[in-house]
């Protein structure tokens, strides 16, 4: 007869089991975690996350601030997990340093984003194309054609201008002697500068007006900055963003941008080849896509033509006008700059406007554009990077198809690399070799490695002679009533960190001269 007592476990079972499944769970676990991360790999430091959203909740509207924030917690090197995707956070020159010079190839693809992959026209541009020989390529090809030293130089005229149109509509505004919107008017000389280099003619041909243009563009600036859930949670993301309207601003956004940029190719091919001048980006792209065959690595077609004038457009119109109202703002709000630089320029040009070839004399305002792209930089993020292989970066593993953002912004007044960060103070460059090309890594508005900013040398041209100009042939006074330290310095949201609300100024004339 079975007793009882028999069937019953003894109590050698009660230890012996239970410790079994704990080391069993214990190294299945151990497995488990092996395989997410092998090597026992060493990740960057993370702020505790949500289900599903993992740290999407921590992302503000204005980002480069949420995250410089979280930046003082979890460290100069941060990983987010931004819905399904892992985003690294780099927030310190000595980071950014070591990024970029010993890592930039593991990291300069691009993430395949939806709404860039709809204004990349399915990504065969420059800007938003993932890192492969195709990009390689194309950036070569416009490195040589478009943004080379002799092509810049040979927009020059142009620059200058367009400058004095600029001090001509701002020369009858003044009659009034009421404040003149000058984010409005930067925001114009950038746009008119741009499409007289990308295609020949202001708004090609006046078919396009001004203010058309400028809502076209911004749309679409809106279009591509805006977040798409598809791209972090991809599972049910897009019926998010059908149903908050973003799909539908991005189609419609792109559509009537796709019809203007078409309209602007056949209008040059239309052209007659007598009536040419100088060549401008639209001819030289043309040019390639005659000249490019199937066989070639990189075939340029209109669609890759239509989305390298958007790159330029989308990389140059905001930035720059976004820097000369920064510039601008600085100025008036610390009239001890504004004094010393009105000193420097009015001493030194004579004529009646500055012309590019002073510019070299100008000193104090290098440091001047320097200071403002410190604190202002107008792409606070650069844009999005994506690793290609694993590296690792401050002794963190870094893992391929991460996303990866160098926040400049937080660099620039990371009181490590700066005295006095958050004062606006140019002649902390007087006697220092900082630049923003590239090699010193606590200023970097422009990037640096493989995918720095092309048109930098174009762009700094354009804000430094307007600038320079601005402050030649006029006074400037805040609106009555209005004293420096009510100027407002919030940013907008977007894309890039531009002024929130326009910049109206007073602008009292010194100077009649004959501009063009
Ligand atoms: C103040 C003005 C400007 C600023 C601050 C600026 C800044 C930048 C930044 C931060 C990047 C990304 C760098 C990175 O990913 O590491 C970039 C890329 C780019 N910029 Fe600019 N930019 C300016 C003006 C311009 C202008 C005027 C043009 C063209 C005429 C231009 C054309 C481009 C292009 C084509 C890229 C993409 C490069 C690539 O991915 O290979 N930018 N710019």
């Amino acid at each position: 007869m079975l007793r009882v007592d028999a069937m019953m476990p003894t109590n050698g079972f009660f230890i012996w089991v239970p410790l079994f499944f704990l080391c069993s769970s214990l190294l299945l676990l151990k497995i488990i975690r092996k395989q997410a991360n092998p090597n026992n790999k060493l990740l960057p430091p993370t702020p505790p996350k949500l289900p599903l959203l993992g740290h999407l909740h921590l992302i503000g509207s204005l980002p480069h601030r949420s995250l410089s924030q979280l930046s003082k917690k979890y460290g100069p090197v941060m990983l987010l997990q931004l819905g399904s995707v892992p985003t690294i956070v780099i927030s310190s020159a000595a980071a950014a340093r070591e990024l970029f010079k010993f890592h930039d190839l593991a990291s300069c693809s691009r993430p395949l984003l939806t709404g860039n992959r709809r204004f990349s026209y399915n990504f065969v541009d420059l800007n938003l194309s993932p890192y492969g020989e195709r990009w390689r390529e194309l950036r070569k090809i416009c490195m040589l054609e478009l943004f080379n030293a002799r092509r810049v130089q040979s927009f020059q005229e142009i620059r200058e201008e367009e400058v004095g149109r600029l001090l001509n509509s701002i020369s009858q505004s003044s009659s009034s002697s009421a404040p003149i919107d000058l984010s409005d008017k930067s925001y114009s000389l950038t746009a008119n500068i741009t499409s007289r280099v990308a295609f020949g003619s202001i708004f090609s041909g006046g078919k396009l007006d001004d203010e058309h243009f400028q809502h076209l563009m911004r749309r679409a600036i809106a279009a591509t900055g805006n977040f798409s859930m598809t791209d972090f949670i991809p599972t049910f993301g897009w019926i998010i963003d059908r149903l908050n309207g973003v799909h539908e601003r991005l189609e419609k956004s792109f559509a009537e941008m796709d019809a203007f940029l078409q309209h602007v190719v056949d209008d040059r091919i239309n052209f007659k080849e007598s009536s040419k001048k100088e060549e401008n980006f639209v001819d030289v792209l043309l040019r390639m896509e005659r000249e490019s065959s199937e066989s070639d690595a990189l075939k340029v077609t209109q669609d890759c033509i239509k989305a390298l004038i958007m790159d330029i457009f989308i990389a140059g119109v905001e930035t720059g006008a976004a820097t000369i109202v920064w510039a601008m703002t600085e100025l008036v709000r610390n009239p001890r700059v504004m004094k010393k630089l009105e000193h420097e320029i009015r001493s030194y040009v004579k004529d009646d406007s500055v012309k590019e070839i002073d510019l070299k004399n100008l000193e104090y305002l290098k440091m001047v554009v320097k200071e403002v792209l410190r604190l202002h930089p107008p792409i606070p993020l650069l844009l999005p990077r994506e690793t290609i292989s694993p590296f690792k970066l401050n002794s963190y593993n870094m893992d391929p198809k991460a996303h990866l953002h160098v926040n400049v912004w937080a660099i620039g007044r990371d009181p490590q690399s700066w005295t006095d960060p958050e004062e606006f103070f140019p002649e902390r460059f007087i006697g220092s070799n900082i630049d923003y090309k590239g090699q010193n890594f606590e200023l970097i508005p422009f990037g640096s490695g493989r995918r720095i900013c092309p048109g930098m040398n174009m762009a700094t041209l354009v804000v430094e002679l307007a600038l320079a100009n601005l402050l030649l042939c006029f006074d400037w006074k805040l609106p009555d009533g209005m004293k420096e330290e009510d100027v407002d310095m919030e940013e907008a949201v977007g894309l890039g960190a531009a002024k929130k609300s326009p910049l109206m100024l007073t602008p009292v004339p010194l100077r009649y001269p004959k501009w063009r």
